[in-house]
């Protein structure tokens, strides 16, 4: 059974006394920020002038700095900037203010992975990466739990990387819940699968075809709606509480048996073979050199599925009910 490490197993006092920039304060960013100060950590930030997630660190209290400003005050410089500005602004603000024995931090290993970030070797380098999206890490932390996080540690120049590395998740909450050590490569190549095949891509796509199947036969769109997307979601819950038994001890004997015999129909030997090519461009950096280069010539392949996904009738049926419905707390 892997070694998970919990709140006793992190030291806070490491850290003490060493300035933490985080550099982005976006998704991850401004919730790691406000969790590591309200851990006690002493914590500054970066983000562009001029831009919401400015004005919203400053709303947190943040006097938000510039990247090169940040990597010369801080001690451990954490970089939540968007994976694909990543380089560009660790080459042109970061590295030159990098000092011997300075931490640098991710939260997601792709640009080390991949080659595109190459750090001198005398500081440490380690990740600190919360299984949850940002809005979320923030949330449950203020409710007293934490979202589980993995550590890796890429380089020790200090020979205290993994104490950091330990303290850093203490101070965003994921030793509330459970960290697991990995390396940079397992987090990032099995990040890239999950987001794709599963979590976001194969979800909604799973999410859009079935609330298609529905609509098409001629039945109302609401309906198509609560029975593939609203409805996912609790189903979801139950999984994430107890495992896909504890789901299935709830829905009724009809549903389990259309799940046990449906199921296979869908995700078939195709969609596994098709899961395994994903896998396989990940690894071999097909899909890295795709996106890189995508951003390199102003995302048109990204814009335009987003435009035509964003304009799909189960966007438009979703947001009419959720103004219709009484049901977040
Ligand atoms: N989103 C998530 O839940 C998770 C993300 N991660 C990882 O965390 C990292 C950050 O991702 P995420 O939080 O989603 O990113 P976001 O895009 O949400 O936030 C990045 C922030 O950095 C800002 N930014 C861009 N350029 C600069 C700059 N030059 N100087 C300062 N700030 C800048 C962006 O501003 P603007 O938007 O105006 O460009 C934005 O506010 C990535 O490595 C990602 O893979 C890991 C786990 C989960
Ligand atoms: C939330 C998370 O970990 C994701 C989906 O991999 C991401 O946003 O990068």
């Amino acid at each position: 059974m892997v070694k998970m490490y919990y709140n006793e197993d992190a030291d806070l006092k490491v850290l003490e006394g060493k300035k933490v920039a985080v550099i982005g304060y976006g998704s991850q960013g401004h919730a790691q920020a406000q969790n590591m100060r309200d851990a006690g950590l002493d914590v500054i930030v970066s983000e562009l002038e001029g831009t919401p997630n400015y004005e919203q660190a400053v709303k947190d209290g943040f006097e938000p700095k510039t990247a090169a400003e940040a990597a010369k005050e801080a001690d451990v410089i954490q970089i939540l900037l968007p994976d694909e500005v990543q380089k560009k602004v660790y080459y042109s603000e970061v590295e030159p203010n990098l000092e011997a024995g300075n931490a640098l931090v991710f939260s997601h290993g792709f640009n080390i992975h991949y080659g595109q970030i190459v750090p001198p070797a005398d500081v440490d380098v380690y990740m600190v990466a919360p299984k949850g999206p940002g809005h979320l890490v923030r949330r449950v932390y203020t409710e007293g739990f934490g979202v589980p996080a993995l550590i890796a540690i890429y380089q020790d120049a200090t020979g205290n990387a993994k104490d950091f590395a330990l303290a850093h998740a203490k101070g965003v909450g994921g030793t509330r819940a459970g960290v697991i050590e990995t390396t940079f490569e397992e987090e990032t190549e099995t990040d890239l699968f999950g987001e794709q095949a599963v979590l976001c891509g194969g979800t909604t796509e799973l999410v859009r075809a079935g609330f298609e199947t529905l609509v098409d036969a001629g039945y109302q769109p609401e309906i198509a709606y609560f029975e593939c997307l609203h409805e996912l979601k609790l189903i979801v819950d139950l999984m994430y509480e107890g495992g896909i038994a504890t789901m299935r001890d709830s829905i009724s004997d009809t549903a389990e048996y259309g799940d046990l015999i449906a199921g296979k129909q869908v995700i078939n030997d195709k969609s596994r073979e098709a899961m395994k090519k994903l896998l396989t461009d990940i690894q071999e950096g097909e899909f890295a050199k795709q996106w890189l280069l995508e951003n390199q010539v102003g995302r048109p392949g990204y814009n335009r599925k987003k435009a035509i996904d964003e304009d799909h009738l189960i966007e438009k049926v979703g947001a009419e009910l959720r103004s219709k419905m009484n049901y977040l707390d």
